[in-house]
């Protein structure tokens, strides 16, 4: 917790006002962010000085997992958060590719799940990560990336967190996730519940231990119509103790996220935190 407050200080005192052209707005921004998140002693980040919806966190990252490509699938299983840039982005509306109501395109777990290959057919990326790391195999290649650019016409936003590298040390299981471009308010709030908790669900399903996830951003910002409520709210609140995460032991394998796996089985014990802030979000 005192990691993102350290960035977000850093931002307000630092940043470089940038204009940013598809969101029409400015940008108070720094140029690299290391945080680091200890799964291993079940340190879930969760954000205390404001109230943070992790469930919604989570469905977005098992939403990943699954490879959904429409924003109506991620309400099913528990977060609204890619109905506006399904479904209200004026460049996505007027895409050709846009399959209607909903559809985000080819982003995020379509290209982790079913990357097309030049030459036909796509390839599983998760799977393969999960096939060697269950046998437990370290190729130094166990690289799961969202980042395509031959088909970021096909989508309604480029990946942000697009990178995610597994490594074994032994019986330990690390991650190391990269970030081109971080909303710290909003967007970060949600990506440090995924990063802890892909670890974590990994090492679960794969058997091994979970040591430390590294998670690596580039471009930090906070937008013009954020900055307010950051610098006079949220930052002038004193942090509670980091919360626990429990995972269902039940979740053994990757067909059992694929599946049957609801928002209800994951629980956050010990979460203290100050009452909510509305940060705007930018289209
Ligand atoms: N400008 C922007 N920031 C982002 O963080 C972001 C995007 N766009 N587009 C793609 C995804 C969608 N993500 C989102 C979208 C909305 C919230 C959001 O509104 N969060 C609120 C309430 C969430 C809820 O009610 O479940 C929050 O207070 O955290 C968070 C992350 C993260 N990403
Ligand atoms: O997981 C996510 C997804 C998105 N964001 C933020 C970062 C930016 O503010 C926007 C994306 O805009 P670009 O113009 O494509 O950089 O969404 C995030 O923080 N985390």
């Amino acid at each position: 917790m005192r990691q993102y407050l350290d960035l977000c200080q850093r931002i307000v005192d630092e940043g470089v006002w940038i204009e940013n052209e598809r969101t029409g707005k400015r940008c108070l921004t720094v140029i690299n962010a290391d945080l680091d998140y200890r799964v291993d002693r079940n340190e879930f980040p969760l954000i205390t000085t404001r109230k943070s919806y992790w469930k919604a966190a989570i469905a977005e990252l098992i939403g990943y997992i699954r490879g959904y490509s429409s924003a109506a699938d991620f309400r099913k299983i528990g977060t609204p958060t890619w109905n506006a840039n399904a479904n209200l982005n004026e460049a996505w509306l007027a895409n050709p590719h846009r399959k209607g109501e909903d559809d985000m395109g080819r982003v995020y777990g379509v290209q982790g799940r079913a990357w097309a290959k030049p030459d036909g057919g796509t390839i599983d990326q998760l799977r393969k990560v999960v096939d060697n790391l269950t046998k437990g195999i370290d190729d130094r290649g166990e690289i799961i990336s969202f980042y395509n650019p031959g088909e970021f016409h096909m989508g309604c936003l480029r990946p942000c967190m697009h990178t995610h590298n597994f490594s074994l040390l032994g019986d330990t299981l690390y991650l190391t996730s990269y970030q081109r471009s971080c909303d710290v308010p909003l967007g970060l709030n949600f990506n440090q519940v995924q990063v802890f908790t892909f670890l974590a669900l990994m090492a679960q399903i794969t058997g091994h231990k979970a040591g430390v996830a590294y998670h690596k951003i580039v471009n930090a910002h906070i937008y013009e119509d954020q900055l307010e409520l950051m610098r006079d709210v949220q930052l002038k609140r004193e942090p509670f103790a980091a919360p626990k995460l429990e995972i269902n032991p039940d979740i053994k394998s990757l067909e059992d996220l694929e599946t049957w796996v609801t928002m209800d089985d994951f629980a956050v014990h010990g979460y203290e935190h100050h009452p909510a802030i509305a940060y705007p979000f930018s289209v």
